[in-house]
């Protein structure tokens, strides 16, 4: 296993992580840590382990019946798997997006004001209105959807529900945004409009992105993590990675020997 990279303040820092899934191990001892200034991309084969590990960093996994982490995952120092986390605020620190967009069937407004209510930080209806704007034009969409709020988010092209499935999630204000191949089910030019939406997010959100397209980790990353049969083989500065990878396995995959 490599070392983490070095990084000044640690948003996230994961040590000897371990995910069986039954006895099945899926992610062996990986320690990576994550920060603000850097959107972190996790790339490797199909089956390497990255959507199981991006699970761990809020607790997705704890929704899979067989699923057990052990190790040590920290927010801001805090460990999440401690017995007293409220799992439901952890998932609004950490927030996430899918592979396939899934807004609510309902509208717009209300997907994403639904996590402000539920979590209290909207003191009045204008408050609320106010959080539904700023989110929605943060995640690129308002211009887009402004007069049409009520309409149904199911009703959007499957780009304009991914950002909107963005903005659900900047809503409760994270502080940490995990993305799972959240491309992979968009055209190139919806495609382009979230990388975009990466750049414009960095810094103000830690970004992880789990992507099978390394043009699109080398596009939109800082810092990228390659992962294989379930161990994180190399983690670094991303045009390292890309044009100077130091572990034998990391090149293979990254010339395209296998993958
Ligand atoms: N719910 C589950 N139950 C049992 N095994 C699982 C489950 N989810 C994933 N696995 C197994 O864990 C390993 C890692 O899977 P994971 O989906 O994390 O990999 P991945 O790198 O994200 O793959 P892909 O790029 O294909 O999405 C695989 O062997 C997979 O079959």
């Amino acid at each position: 296993m490599h070392a983490p990279a070095p990084t000044a303040s640690p948003k996230m820092s994961a040590r000897h992580v371990n995910v069986f899934y039954g006895r099945k191990q899926a992610i062996d001892d990986v320690s990576i840590d994550v920060d603000m200034e850097n959107v972190t991309a996790f790339i490797g084969p199909s089956g390497c382990g990255k959507s199981t590990f991006l699970r761990t960093l809020n607790r997705m996994n704890d929704t899979i019946a067989t699923a057990r982490v052990d190790g040590e995952i920290r927010l801001d120092g805090e460990d999440i798997y401690a017995s007293d986390m409220d799992v439901v605020q952890l998932r609004a620190r950490v927030g996430m997006v899918f592979q396939k967009p899934n807004p609510f069937p309902k509208s717009i407004y209300e997907n994403v004001a639904y996590g402000p209510r539920i979590h209290g930080l909207a003191a009045s209806k204008a408050d609320l209105d106010r959080i539904v704007e700023q989110s929605l034009t943060r995640a690129g969409l308002w211009g887009e959807v402004k007069d049409r709020l009520n309409d149904s988010g199911t009703a959007l092209s499957g780009g304009q529900q991914q950002r909107l499935c963005i903005a659900r999630a900047i809503a409760v204000d994270p502080e940490v945004i995990l993305m799972d191949e959240p491309c992979s089910a968009l055209d190139p030019i919806a495609t382009a409009k979230i990388e975009e939406l990466i750049h414009e997010l960095r810094g103000k959100y830690a970004i992880v992105i789990v992507t099978h397209n390394m043009q699109q980790a080398a596009r939109v990353s800082q810092r990228t993590a390659f992962f294989h049969l379930g161990t994180l083989v190399e983690y670094g500065v991303t045009s390292e990675i890309f044009t100077n990878p130091r572990q034998e396995r990391t090149k293979d995959y990254i010339t395209g020997r296998y993958g």
